[in-house]
């Protein structure tokens, strides 16, 4: 049984305000868009519906989770509606239509919603209304309503995938939601069971409740590298993806970069998924030369296919020569690009041996890194 999940990223999040929309904010973390996709990494398939100047920042919150980009309409009706059209290309049997604005969305949510879709052509999440309802105006109450079979109507909403195409086909637009359209054509809608949490990040003082919330579900993984490179002929070292002009080279059957090695193998340990030598064997010729880029960007895959996010790392090198300082900055400017963080969550710094060892005589360089590793 195919499912897709068609995430709507396309609104601009007036409300919420801040210097980008909100989906492309920071919270706890990892962009609010990053946590929603993650949260859904386990479908068959995902659609995500962008405005068209937000593509490329998409793809930048999505790197490392399978998903395509859909260019999304004037309102959240129009986008649900060209997400459904990319997926009919080649229709799943479900697909679970879900705000990018609710990161905080749990895998019961949406195993609930799953399950009343073997009986129901539509299901979706919803809370009843507790508070007392008034109508208002100018600041005056003007009147009460009854809450008795009210409900707060959350995402995922799931569907029949043939059921909502057909739907929101014959729609003439601008529905608040899909259930909406739904009933529209005359589906019948079952109510799955909804949480406070799973809430819709619409105001400033939202983001403060969501990264609440994600902290709280936090596993955090940690990890340790070490790694040594003996110095040999060159006019370089290459030292966390920067090449730092030195009167030695470093040797090595990839580029040597001893930095980059020990936090690869920081996150293979988070994930007690084994070393670098294990995954990229010395004795294969393909490896020889290799940028270690390649290698980091392999744990990191590796880390968000079984749903971890890389927290932060911090890296250590120790060398008398040559000096570190001068370049930090840029090192920790190319760790962060390649894991897909920002750099205020990587650190680059440098001790001597007090030339002690074989460090201390200038015989190579050894690098030492921990990172943390956080679950969606
Ligand atoms: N043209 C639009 C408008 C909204 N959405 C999506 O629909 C969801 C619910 O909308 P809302 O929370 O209202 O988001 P915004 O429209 O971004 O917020 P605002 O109304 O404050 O601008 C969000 O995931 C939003 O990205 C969309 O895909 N396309
Ligand atoms: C679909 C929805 O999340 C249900 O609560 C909501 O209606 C979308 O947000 P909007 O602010 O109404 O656009």
């Amino acid at each position: 049984m195919t499912i897709a999940a068609l995430i709507v990223a396309a609104g601009r999040g007036t409300r919420a305000g801040g210097p980008v929309p909100k989906q492309w904010q920071m919270l706890a973390g990892a962009q609010v868009a990053r946590w929603t996709l993650r949260a859904f990494s386990r479908m068959d398939r995902c659609v995500v519906v962008v405005h068209p100047d937000d593509m490329e920042t998409a793809k930048t919150a999505a790197k490392g989770i399978d998903c395509t980009f859909v260019p999304g309409g004037a309102d959240r009706a129009a986008s649900v509606r060209l997400g459904l059209e990319a997926l009919a290309e080649d229709p799943p049997r479900l697909v679970l239509i879900h705000d990018v604005a609710r990161p905080c969305v749990s895998p019961e949510i949406i195993a609930e919603v799953i399950a009343a879709l073997d009986t129901a052509k539509a299901a979706a999440p919803a809370l009843p209304v507790t508070d007392a309802l008034w109508t208002g105006d100018a600041g005056r109450v003007t009147g009460t309503r009854d809450r008795d079979g009210l409900y707060r109507a959350q995402t995922p909403q799931g569907f029949r995938f043939d059921a909502i195409l057909a739907a929101h086909r014959a729609h003439p637009g601008g529905a608040a939601d899909d259930v909406a359209v739904a009933r529209a054509a005359g589906l019948d809608v079952a109510i799955t069971e909804g949480s406070e949490q799973n809430l819709k990040i619409t105001t400033p003082a939202d983001f403060a409740r969501a990264a609440r919330i994600l902290e709280q579900g936090l596993d955090i993984r940690l990890g340790n590298g070490f790694d040594v490179h003996a110095f040999a002929e060159g006019d370089h070292v290459m030292l966390c993806g920067v090449a730092v002009p030195h009167e030695r080279g470093l040797s090595g059957h990839s580029d040597a970069d001893v930095g980059m090695h020990a936090l690869t193998d920081a996150i293979y340990g988070a994930l007690a998924d084994g070393d670098i030598g294990q995954h990229f064997p010395p004795s294969d010729p393909q490896w020889k030369g290799a940028e270690s880029h390649v290698f980091l960007s392999h744990a990191v895959a590796r880390a968000a296919a079984r749903g971890y996010a890389v927290g932060n790392v911090d890296v250590t090198l120790i060398c008398e020569e040559p000096k570190i300082g001068p370049h930090a900055a840029a090192m920790r400017a190319a760790l962060a690009a390649i894991i897909g963080i920002e750099a205020g969550r990587v650190s680059v710094k440098a001790t001597t041996s007090e030339r002690l060892g074989f460090t201390g005589r200038k015989e190579g360089i050894a690098a030492m890194a921990t990172a943390t590793l956080v679950t969606a």
